[in-house]
């Protein structure tokens, strides 16, 4: 990624731009279509992956359109009229893709990241790269995949928008996950997830939610897994972080080690994986070309840094990870509760 020309609008904690609660509109709401190209496009959620059959459904031309994306999947591309895009796949919802107005793209994909496609069972393993999700773990443990199974599911497309005003056109889709066969079998709760991503010019903005739709409680933990492309690791600086306390997990996953951060600039030299516990609502990641990615985020408790470094040996110098968390306190909801919490992501020259 190269440093952008001009500022973000909308940086840092003082300028948070958090949008009001939207409403949702419920299944067999479906508008005109010349209703749909103008405001909202909103629809039972489609199981169908049918690429065409979708972006009749839910395209609003110039702004959102379903597409063959990484590796074919189906995938919804954003396009905000400075020319900023995104991309979010079906599988695991997960956000590709998110491009500047330059072109610059500032997420990192592994190498393996298509390892979905070549194996077996398509299910086994998660797009690696760009944002994919933890829920309803972020691991490990013994029940289920390492982080959970919302980033190796199907998701449906529940609504896509674009907003009418000429200066104002913020492409957005709402994707949502709900409990199956697939997913009881390792977690035996009834819940929806929501999750809608959408570009406020060039700022990527992401907004979970989770309902318990069952009659028992549950317990979950959650995280936005970004892979955030660096010039080279060695480079690359996370500030935000000082005095707060961590757990260590580099010798140990299953048992980490407690310290406090006393580094203004966390740098690496090594593989790092740390959990920063009760985290501020604001981190940047200086990114070695002269900007920074800021992370800011409303509800997400925790913030992850995680570099592999020589265990990826082809591509630990290329990318970093900063991701928002809720690990510390996991959220409990009782049946019909729902949690909401949001994260957004800008470009920022130095
Ligand atoms: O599942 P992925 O995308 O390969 O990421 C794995 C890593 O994800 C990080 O969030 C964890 O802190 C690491 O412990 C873990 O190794």
């Amino acid at each position: 990624m190269r440093p952008r020309c001009a500022p973000v609008a909308g940086l840092g904690t003082q300028q948070r731009s958090f949008r009001a609660p939207r409403a949702r509109t419920g299944p067999g709401h479906t508008n005109s279509r010349a209703a749909r190209h103008h405001q909202i496009v909103t629809a039972a959620a489609a199981a169908d992956t049918d690429i065409a059959a979708l972006n009749d459904q839910f395209g609003i031309p110039g702004r959102v359109e379903v597409v063959a994306g990484l590796g074919g999947l189906p995938t919804v591309q954003l396009k905000h009229a400075c020319g900023a895009s995104a991309e979010v796949t079906l599988f695991g919802a997960c956000v590709t893709s998110w491009k500047q107005a330059s072109g610059d793209e500032v997420l990192f994909m592994r190498p393996d990241a298509l390892q979905i496609l070549a194996g077996p069972d398509p299910k086994s393993k998660p797009i690696s790269g760009g944002i994919p999700h933890c829920f309803p773990q972020f691991g490990p443990s013994a029940a289920m995949q390492q982080h959970g199974f919302a980033r190796n599911s199907d998701w449906s497309i529940a609504a896509t928008s674009a907003d009418p005003q000429p200066d104002d056109q913020d492409p957005e889709v709402t994707l949502v996950l709900r409990d199956n066969e697939y997913t009881r079998k390792m977690w035996p709760h009834a819940f929806e997830v929501a999750y809608s991503v959408s570009l406020h010019g060039e700022l990527l903005q992401a907004d979970m939610r989770v309902q318990n739709t069952g009659d028992k409680p549950f317990e979950f933990t959650a995280a936005l897994h970004s892979y955030i492309e660096v010039s080279d690791v060695a480079e690359a600086k996370v500030r935000g972080l000082k005095g707060l306390e961590y757990l260590d997990k580099v010798a140990d996953p299953s048992n980490p080690t407690k310290k406090k951060e006393e580094r203004e600039e966390v740098t690496f030299d090594g593989p790092t994986d740390s959990v920063y516990l009760k985290a501020r609502d604001y981190v940047e990641l200086d990114v070695g070309t002269g900007a920074a990615v800021t992370v800011t985020t409303n509800k997400w408790s925790d913030v992850v840094v995680w570099s592999p470094w020589t265990a990826m040996p082809d591509c630990y110098r290329q990318f970093v990870c900063v991701e928002s968390a809720q690990f510390s306190t996991p959220v409990s909801l009782k049946p019909g509760e729902f949690w909401r919490s949001q994260a957004e992501w800008s470009v920022m020259d130095l």
